[in-house]
């Protein structure tokens, strides 16, 4: 596999014999799970996702894409949470980081931009602005059909778009990602005849990458959706195994079950490449939907390394024993970039003079996680062999499974989100949408005047 995981700089915390002592509950999750004896277990598409898509074929996406890429000069992708982590997550991994600043040529595809994560009005008039004289399509994601942000952007995107290429053309750069069958967006891509790509029933928003989700837009910028999915079905065949010894997700779940029971309650994905920023946020509501429910579940959070060890390095090294870190480290290096000699300058570097820019980073890495480990924090490693889609499809698929793993053992549903309905009541109440008006009562008077 091009996805491997290493604890030896947790060994001082938990001892090989925790894990052997865990192979009984995991071997049990591993059967539950395969034979939908779980709770949660209308959410258990993603399992086979991988094999599966890639047997029925991914010709529409690949289609449509083509379509996108001959539209547009910028596409933007409208969802929140799910509906736009994955994508994001993998269109930053593996494409540069200033793509949209690269001509046309060079990206091959169009400007990408995402829309809909947020309520700021700041945020979508700056959108707004940067689109502006630009041939748009938009793609508009949301499983269940309803989500406010999304349907916010999407209607002052639309508004947008008729105004700038008429109401016919709109209708052709409008693509829609959504339920088969429910929802205000399915009825509104109905009512218009948006080109529509449905999201299965049985894959929930933070597993759902790997559909339409996440496969139209990244096809439509040039990422090769067919290697992310041999990546992730690769680990789907290497990973289908209960044994802890050959198993490495199922090692990782393990070990975070352990230290959680140790009192440290805040894992750290720590990364060292900035290309990982937005997978680390992939990653954040994975596990932080999935886990954190009945008082329970570790706090999952993110650095950028080695740009926080500047902010944070002091807290980590030196704050709260509650925290425990994993590292993702991409392996490979192409950029060939090294340090160059200059012995007429005395800047303290020339002994790093031609040594590559990435052996500098990974000395920084190994220096931290020693550091990290002797301060009493346990590092977790999971090493990813480059930045190709192949490795990626591994990884989204490595930690899916071991979300799913982790939450079992821990005793909660991994797959529902019960919580995130409380602000969203609230929210509609204080908006005045139609239903709520005894609940706004209420909270204008506790809000007071
Ligand atoms: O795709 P939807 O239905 O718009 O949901 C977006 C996100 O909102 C949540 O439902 C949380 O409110 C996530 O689980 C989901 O990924």
């Amino acid at each position: 596999m091009a996805v491997r995981f290493d604890w030896k700089f947790a060994q001082g915390f938990v001892h090989p014999d925790e894990l052997d002592k865990l192979q009984p509950f995991v071997t049990d999750v591993h059967q539950r799970l395969h034979a939908g004896e779980v709770p949660g277990n209308d959410f258990l598409g993603w399992i086979h996702l991988p094999s599966q898509t890639l047997a029925r074929g991914v010709e529409d996406i690949l289609a449509a894409a083509d379509e996108i890429r001959q539209l547009a000069d910028a596409l933007v992708v409208i969802g929140i949470g799910g509906s736009y982590l994955g994508a994001r997550a993998a269109f930053e991994w593996v494409k540069p980081e200033y793509y949209n600043q690269l001509p046309r040529e060079v990206r091959g595809g169009p400007e990408l931009y995402f829309a809909g994560n947020h309520l700021s009005a700041a945020g979508l008039k700056d959108l707004l602005r940067v689109l502006d004289g630009k041939r748009v399509v938009l793609n508009v994601i949301s499983k269940s059909g309803t989500t406010t942000e999304p349907a916010v952007a999407f209607r002052v995107l639309r508004d947008w778009l008729v105004r700038q290429a008429g109401a016919a053309e709109a209708k052709r750069r409008i693509y829609v990602t959504t339920d088969r069958a429910r929802g205000a967006l399915k009825q509104l891509a109905d009512a218009e005849g948006y080109r529509t790509f449905v999201i299965p029933d049985d894959v929930g928003g933070r597993y759902s990458v790997l559909t339409p989700v996440g496969l139209l837009p990244l096809a439509a910028v040039g990422v090769d959706i067919v290697a992310l999915l041999s990546g992730a079905a690769a680990a789907e065949e290497a990973l289908a195994t209960p044994s802890l010894a050959d198993n490495p997700a199922y090692r990782y779940a393990a070990l975070r079950n352990i230290l959680l029971r140790k009192g440290k309650t805040t894992e750290v994905l720590a990364y060292y490449e900035p290309a990982l920023r937005m997978f680390a946020e992939w990653w954040k509501q994975l596990f932080g939907e999935s886990e954190g429910k009945d008082q329970k579940g570790l706090y999952p959070s993110s650095m950028g390394f080695t740009t926080d060890l500047h902010s944070l390095g002091q807290y980590v090294q030196e704050g709260m024993r509650t925290l425990f870190e994993t590292v993702v480290r991409v392996v490979r290096d192409d950029t060939g970039l090294t340090l160059p000699s200059d012995p007429s300058v005395d800047d303290g570097l020339e002994y790093l003079a031609g040594r590559s820019i990435a052996w500098i980073n990974d000395q920084a890495r190994l220096g931290t996680q020693l550091a990290h480990a002797d301060g009493g924090v346990p590092n977790l490693l999971v090493e990813v062999e480059d930045r190709r889609e192949q490795s990626l499809g591994e990884l989204f698929y490595f930690f899916e499974l071991a979300c799913a793993a982790s939450g079992l053992l821990l005793g909660v549903n991994p797959f529902d989100q019960p919580g995130v309905e409380a602000y969203k009541r609230n929210m509609f109440a204080l908006l005045g949408k139609p239903g709520f008006e005894a609940m706004q009562a209420k909270l204008r008077e506790r809000l007071g005047p």
